[in-house]
């Protein structure tokens, strides 16, 4: 798996543009293998960017858009359609345009009164159907899992010394009172976030500085949960300059 490779980019453009191109190549080297892809999405703002460039760069004819799965790291558990969920967010930046079939977008479930355990455990079951027999902990092993940083060093929904990080044995959880609102999510627990062949850490701006810096530098992951994901044959750090700028040195790639 070796160490994260860290690849810091001038701005939040440069890195969105450069982020768009990677996530449009991986996918045409998963699908020249004849496998069906399966894409971990994220929320958060340079995400949304990310999506809107690889929506509208040319280069993204190259993609059989039908023939990927798309699940998502975390939700907002906020009634379906309501513009504050990460599904709204993908559907419209990307998933609208690219002409993806329906039936491989899953969305975890909006809040229709079920409560966020039954959510929780409706897309664990969800995960757990597209499992193959090659695959561990009840979710298909994901080809791309996209991960925004929070300031505190969130990941997905899971909260610094939340307990949600403690979950050993299910892919999914519910979370409540998460310190940004809104407080009630449903959330992809470490152990599912640990089943992704490439990991994608996206993180833009100075704010996230202290947070990328720890997470790089052996932090422990109840303190900075981003501290943990890693991919299973790579794991990235794509940043811009400002996010990346606490990171020392010694540990640092030079800028691409
Ligand atoms: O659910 C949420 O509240 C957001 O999705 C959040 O987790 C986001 O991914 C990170 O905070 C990074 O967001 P930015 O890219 O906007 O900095």
């Amino acid at each position: 798996m070796g160490s994260p490779s860290i690849l810091v980019h001038a701005d939040a453009e440069a890195l969105t543009h450069a982020a768009a191109a990677r996530f449009i190549t991986r996918l045409v080297d998963v699908q020249a293998s004849s496998r069906i892809a399966h894409v971990v999405l994220t929320g958060g703002r340079i995400a949304a960017a990310i999506y809107q460039v690889v929506a509208a760069s040319p280069a993204r004819s190259a993609v059989d858009w039908k023939r990927v799965d798309f699940w998502w790291g975390d939700e907002r558990f906020l009634p379906d359609g309501d513009a504050e969920r990460n599904e709204t967010q993908a559907w419209d930046a990307f998933l609208s345009t690219v002409g993806v079939d329906p039936a491989r977008v899953h969305p975890m479930p909006a809040d229709s009164g079920q409560g966020p355990e039954k959510a929780a455990a409706d897309y664990a079951e969800t995960l757990a159907a597209a499992a193959g027999p090659g695959d561990r902990f009840g979710v298909p092993t994901f080809d791309i899992l996209m991960l925004g940083v929070g300031p505190d060093g969130h990941v997905a929904s899971l909260f610094p010394e939340q307990p949600a990080l403690h979950e050993q044995e299910r892919s999914v959880v519910a979370v409540h009172g998460a310190p940004k609102p809104p407080p009630t999510r449903v959330s992809l627990t470490q152990p599912a976030l640990a089943r992704a062949r490439e990991v994608w850490f996206v993180v833009s701006g100075e704010d996230k500085a202290q947070a990328a810096r720890l997470a790089l530098s052996g932090a422990g992951e109840l303190q900075i949960p981003a501290a943990a994901p890693k991919g299973l044959n790579r794991t990235l750090w794509l940043l811009d300059e400002a996010a990346a700028s606490q990171i020392p040195k010694q540990i640092r790639a030079p800028r691409t």
